[in-house]
């Protein structure tokens, strides 16, 4: 069948139960690609629009008022559904809702196969990042000229089905044969279709490809090979920085500027690298260190021949530079750089894994398959087999635990696909590079853990130094997920499921006793459920109870184990339970540790050997987290602190562990900072009134190690731009209830979009404030004429939300953490920022009172020595944000009253330049507009 009817209806609500009616319907059919025909009217529901729709789809009770009923079209329009694929944007609603309309009114019932676009640009174009069909409309130059209305949206969802199909045609044999197996569980109805491309494959050529090669039935896209370049005539930094860098950097930065800090900066980190020396380079948010440092890499790694590794402080920036920074220094360079970016290895696809998992027969869960065809596409494309290319489904995250790389997929010996492991590749890029990309929690692992390759490495840059003592103790610290360990345990499972143990259950290993044996590994395994379950019940309602009925409220609740709170005797029932715990998971792990050895040398099949390496992993991880578990109930030391969350309205599974030490300066310097011949540390903010010994203490460097210490502040330029505003009519959180303070703030949002009428980022410190704000500005959208979207409410991470807030002029930004810093939105992209509290750390968190009470116990104020400086350091990156140019305009509104009203306030005050400063009341301040 090569005919597609692609429908889209617009209704008055979700409800197809007879409440909600059709308002617009369109259907274009297709045969070979070409519209043979078409349909698309206005239909009276013979009730009134409600007004959301209305604003969704312009669509309003006066257009339809004299438009056919539904009855009236169908003569036109029935037919067009014989032999035909139903094609929709989401074709379950479209469908479901047309077949009742048909039912209603007496026609006999539609059953045609369907092809859901939603599902297949999931599965043929894996790695976009919104399947919104307004969104793919600009990814793949549709024009879309009314979204949300039917005649529109069909329209493109018949050009996108254009290019599925062609895409789907285009892919190799194996890739095809692996989506046939996997569709009869798709919502689209395309294994049929899948046949018929695989039968004309076949007839047609050889499975031989320019794009692709296959191996063992997987098809991967053809490895890049380029013939090593010649050595071109190479040019020292400081003749080049006289000569040309100026020009070169002026073609490739855009409203480029030269800025003398920006020279100055890496004058001294080349310095730094030939001289040897410890350098700590704050360079004030906008200066652009990240050019700063990259150039000198460049040319050092490239004159001398040593390696340089750069380190920032999360994926998400080592991708950043990767994409954008890494780019234009290729261009500025008169030379060839070999650049090679490196994340942990969990972040990498294992192919061996892959192929096991697309070889089950059995899998119920939709996420899953949906992932699996995903995957099987993104083969033909990705060089890298990295997690962060791919937009998985939520549930495609439990999958990805199955198929991402470990120590077993290093074994040479069983792992056919070592030769091609992305892992791999990425680990033999690293030794030919010049500069190596990553981030701290992946290099402070792999110094811990000896990693030749990075450990090498003598000359390093640490940016976002700020934030290294934060990932080294997260790093060098245990964390015990509740979800994590009873997931693990459900892969397990028992011989009667169709998980792992079921599945060695079957194999006839010769094993003595094999009946006996498999039954007390049930016994085991039923046993460890019930034990986990009952600890994990009694953890939550252990933390829920030393909460107070307001904290509940709370998203996550979390308690401190210390003394104090673990002298009850619950704590006791938990140390028993969890005791119990212990020793039946030793006993398990005794019992699989013989049977392992017992299979090692036995000649097994290749699959055979999958499951037995799965069963190993898992056996690894449950026993990792067990003695992670020992450590955080029973070990004490006062080095660490351990701790306790769980979602105050989730299940049990909700519940995490923690166990960090709270000083690991002595980490850094023994792992990261000895033994380097060089190493810049810089960030934005490392300073306190010029001096660096607050960072130096927190990363292990002491008083008697020779370091240089600079300052490159913003150029004065900056300022020009900026407005300073602080409304003195506000009322301080603790003068009202949190809930009138969201009300306050977002009445104060309110007001000020109004009069900017532009793009607004609001920065807040806690999540709940957030929501809280949120619901309050959505409920009266209309009036606020702008779009709101809230990080953890909108769908999507820090990069998609970004990606959205610059769709539109008129949008409203809400953030909490990482968007203090990291982001770069310079000129129009960011009109104003609100910052609504002083980001002080919240006094609650654990490793916060640990580092104040060791403040204390030196008899030091832990305020004006912790919480002061950290929120200070904050408030700069985050008002950093604002200006990021000498050209760039923008206002700042500080809404936190204690910036003015406190003793304290002075040191957020003095980071602004005093004539940029306006206090008055709102209404006055927004006089100004
Ligand atoms: N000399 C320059 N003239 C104009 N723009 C520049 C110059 N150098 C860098 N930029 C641009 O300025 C922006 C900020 O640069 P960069 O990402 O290095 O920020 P930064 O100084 O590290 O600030 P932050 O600490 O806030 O991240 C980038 O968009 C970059 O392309």
């Amino acid at each position: 069948m090569n005919k597609f009817v692609v429908v889209d209806l617009e209704t008055t609500g979700n409800n197809n139960r007879g409440q909600d009616r059709i308002i617009q319907i369109a259907a274009f059919l297709l045969e070979s690609g070409e519209v043979i025909e078409q349909f698309s009217s206005f239909i009276n529901p013979n009730m009134n629009i409600p007004t959301f729709i209305s604003e969704l789809t312009g669509i309003s009770d006066e257009m339809v008022q004299y438009a056919p009923q539904f009855e009236q079209i169908v003569e036109e329009l029935y037919p067009m559904f014989n032999d035909a694929y139903f094609v929709a944007h989401n074709v379950h609603f479209d469908l479901t809702f047309l077949q009742k309309e048909f039912e209603r009114i007496g026609l006999p019932k539609i059953s045609p196969l369907a092809i859901d676009t939603v599902e297949l640009t999931r599965i043929l174009y894996p790695t976009l990042t919104s399947y919104k069909l307004s969104d793919l409309a600009k990814v793949f130059n549709i024009q879309h000229e009314n979204p949300h209305q039917a005649d529109s949206d069909a329209e493109v969802t018949a050009e996108l089905l254009t290019i599925l199909l062609k895409k789907l045609e285009s892919l190799p044999y194996a890739s095809l044969k692996i989506l046939e197996k996997l569709s009869t569980s798709f919502k689209s109805d395309i294994t049929y279709y899948i046949s018929d491309l695989l039968q004309k494959q076949s007839e047609s050529f050889s499975n031989e490809s320019v794009d692709y090669e296959e191996f063992r039935r997987i098809a991967l896209k053809k490895r890049s090979f380029s013939l090593p370049q010649e050595e071109e005539d190479f040019v020292e930094f400081d003749e080049h920085l006289k000569r040309d860098l100026v020009d070169q950097m002026a073609v490739e930065i855009p409203n480029f500027i030269k800025r003398d800090e920006q020279f100055a900066y890496m004058h001294d980190v080349f310095d730094a690298f030939s001289q040897n020396n410890i350098l700590l380079a704050e360079a004030g948010t906008g200066v652009g260190k990240t050019f700063g440092y990259l150039i000198p890499s460049a040319f050092f790694s490239k004159q001398f021949g040593k390696q340089v590794v750069i380190s920032t402080s999360t994926i998400s920036l080592q991708k950043q530079l990767l994409k954008k920074h890494i780019k234009t220094i290729e261009k500025i360079i008169p030379f060839q750089l070999k650049i090679a970016s490196i994340q942990s290895k969990r972040n990498y696809l294992c192919l061996q894994k892959f192929e096991y998992i697309v070889g089950e027969q059995f899998d119920d869960n939709y996420d899953s398959i949906l992932s699996k065809a995903m995957i099987t596409v993104w083969l033909t494309e990705t060089e890298n087999g990295e997690l962060d290319e791919l937009s998985l489904p939520s549930g495609g995250l439990h999958l990805w635990d199955r198929v991402c790389c470990n120590e077993e997929s290093e074994n040479k010996r069983t792992n056919p696909w070592f030769h091609k492991c992305f892992y791999q590749k990425a680990k033999n890029q690293l030794m030919l590079a010049d500069i190596i990309i990553t981030n701290h929690a992946y290099l402070l692992s792999t110094l811990k853990n000896k990693d030749h390759l990075i450990n090498s490495v003598k000359t390093i840059v640490i940016d976002e130094a700020h934030a290294l003592e934060e990932t080294a103790s997260k790093t060098f610290g245990i964390t015990f997920s509740c979800l994590k360990y009873y997931q693990y345990l459900s892969r397990l499972s028992t011989t009667d499921s169709n998980e792992l143990v079921h599945r060695l259950y079957k194999f006839d290993e010769g094993i003595p006793n094999r009946e006996k044996w498999w039954k007390k590994v049930d016994h085991l395994v039923k046993e460890i459920k019930y034990e986990s379950e009952e600890l994990f019940r009694l953890l939550r309602d252990f933390i829920l109870s030393k909460q107070n009925e307001l904290d509940k409220e709370n998203i996550r609740q979390s308690i401190t184990l210390s003394d104090k709170n673990t002298a009850s005797q619950n704590w006791k029932v938990i140390q028993e339970c969890a005791n119990r715990l212990i020793h039946v998971n030793n006993t398990l792990f005794t019992g699989c540790e013989q049977y392992l050895n017992l299979i090692e040398d036995k000649k097994v099949s290749a699959f055979h050997r999958s499951i037995v390496s799965e069963f190993k992993m898992i056996i690894e991880q449950l026993k990792s987290m067990k003695n992670g578990l020992y450590e955080i109930l029973f070990d004490k030391n006062d080095h660490y602190i351990c701790w306790m969350d769980t979602e105050a309205k989730g299940s049990f599974h909700t519940t995490m562990l923690y166990c960090e030490k709270v000083e690991n300066a002595d980490l850094i310097q023994n792992y990261l900072i000895s033994g380097r011949n060089s190493i810049v540390l810089t960030s934005a903010t490392m300073s306190i009134d010029s001096s660096f010994s607050f960072i130096k203490s927190s990363l292990g460097i002491s008083e008697n190690i020779n370091v240089i210490e600079k300052i490159y502040p913003v150029p004065n330029d900056f300022a020009q731009g900026m407005k300073v505003y602080i409304p003195s009519d506000l009322m301080g959180i603790k003068e009202i209830t949190q809930e009138e303070y969201a009300l306050q703030t977002s009445n104060t949002i309110r007001k000020i979009v109004s009069e900017i009428k532009g793009r607004t980022l609001v920065l807040f410190t806690a999540f709940d404030l957030l929501k809280q704000t949120y619901d309050q500005l959505i409920q009266d959208l209309g009036s606020l004429n702008s779009s709101v979207l809230a990080q953890g409410v909108s769908p999507g991470g820090k990069q998609k939300l970004i990606k959205q807030f610059l769709q539109s002029k008129q949008t409203i930004l809400l953030g909490t953490n990482t968007f203090w810093e990291g982001i770069d939105l310079p000129n129009e992209e960011l009109d104003c920022l609100i910052i609504v509290r002083l980001p002080f750390t919240n006094p609650e968190k654990p490793m916060f009172i640990a580092k104040s009470n060791l403040l204390k116990k030196a008899g030091e104020n832990s305020f004006s020595s912790l919480a002061l400086p950290l929120a200070v350091f904050k408030f700069r990156q985050g008002y950093g944000r604002l200006i990021r140019n000498e050209k760039d305009q923008g206002s700042l509104f500080v809404l936190d009253n204690r910036i003015i009203n406190t003793s304290y306030g002075s040191e957020f005050l003095k980071l602004i330049p005093k004539n940029k400063i306006k206090i008055n009341s709102i209404n006055e301040l927004l006089k100004d507009f």
